[in-house]
């Protein structure tokens, strides 16, 4: 194909998730989950959609960005800072953005720190100054610097950031934390985050025009579908019908109840989707309120 011959119109979707690693595995059950099964390929690069004409591509996470403004993949599931470098540097090469985040998909959350020799002391970002910091994501750190009005230089370095300054190529670091275990096994500590991150899907800025549109859509309802459910819980319990208002008042955040009576005119059974977090304080607060026999059931996998 010429570079600007149009590309051509497909029927089937093709999704890239990474390979392996830490997204591969929550990325294919979240697929798996909006009904997606595929035949792989011996190398399994390549997964055919079976259920459905949605093919998945297996490759590295910082490809997906590529592949996207690329066309070679239709939507790509990567964590949102891979996707921003990417952003970040198409904008400093004046380039058009062809990719964006869709949705986000709750896993995978980590932060994008500045992380400084544990014995500095740090004045915020003008402690930045004439500094060597060294990172994976020149992009985002030159613009967090551009906005703060700092002049560093950025030192990139591909992986084990965090050991660059022992190793003197770097004064500080701008990485990933999650737990911060990393950062205190190198005697670093976290002083500003540029970004919090999670796993997202990418997809095209501009909509399909073929066949993809119709199961674009579908993908996107059955995952919308998914993510609500997914930390959605069923309550199941009886109460005597003057307790009811009261225990609806602990319940904001379900669905209207579906009430039966079972025991003459005062026992109602209710049965209740609730979408917010089911801890063990607000079950204990609805057994002090009245209900009784109270079960919790997770319904994602009512899904299927
Ligand atoms: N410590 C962490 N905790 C939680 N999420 C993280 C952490 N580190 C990275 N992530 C998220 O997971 C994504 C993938 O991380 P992973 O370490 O598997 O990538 P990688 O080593 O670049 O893999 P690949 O071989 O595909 O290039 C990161 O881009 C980020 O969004
Ligand atoms: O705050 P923590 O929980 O310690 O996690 C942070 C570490 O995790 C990631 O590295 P990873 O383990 O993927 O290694 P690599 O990127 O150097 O390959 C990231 O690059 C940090 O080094
Ligand atoms: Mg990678």
């Amino acid at each position: 194909m010429s570079p600007t011959a149009a590309p051509a119109a497909r029927d089937r979707l093709r999704i890239a998730i990474q390979k392996s690693g830490r997204l591969s595995e929550p990325a294919r059950a979240l697929l798996a989950s909006c009904g997606l099964s595929w035949r792989e390929s011996r190398d399994k690069l390549f997964c055919y959609g079976e259920t459905l004409p949605v093919d998945l591509l297996l490759v590295r996470d910082d490809d997906i960005p590529g592949l996207l403004a690329d066309g070679v993949c239709d939507y790509g599931i990567v964590g949102r800072n891979v996707l921003e470098e990417q952003a970040a540097e198409r904008a400093g090469g004046g380039k058009p953005q062809v990719s964006k985040e869709v949705r986000a998909l709750g896993f995978g959350g980590c932060r994008l720190d500045i992380a400084v020799p544990d014995a500095w002391e740090w004045q915020g970002a003008a402690s930045l100054q004439g500094k060597r910091i060294a990172t994976s994501y020149p992009g985002l750190l030159a613009k967090w610097l551009a906005e703060q009005q700092v002049e560093a230089s950025v030192v990139m370095l591909s992986g084990s950031v965090e050991i660059a300054p022992r190793l003197g190529q770097a004064d500080v670091v701008c990485d990933l934390v999650s737990s911060g275990a990393t950062l205190a096994a190198n005697q670093l500590k976290p002083v500003e985050t540029i970004m919090r991150s999670e796993a997202v899907l990418a997809g095209p800025v501009q909509a399909f025009t073929d066949a993809r549109g119709e199961l674009a859509h579908m993908l996107l309802r059955r995952l919308d579908g998914v993510l609500r459910l997914r930390d959605s819980r069923l309550l199941m319990f009886q109460a005597q019908r003057a307790e009811v208002p009261a225990l609806l008042k602990l319940l904001p955040d379900a669905e209207t109840p579906t009430m039966l009576q079972v025991d003459g005119a005062d026992t109602l059974a209710l049965q209740a989707l609730c979408h917010g977090a089911m801890t063990w304080q607000r079950l204990e607060d609805l057994k002090r309120a009245g209900a009784r026999g109270l079960m919790v059931l997770p319904v994602e996998r009512m899904l299927a």
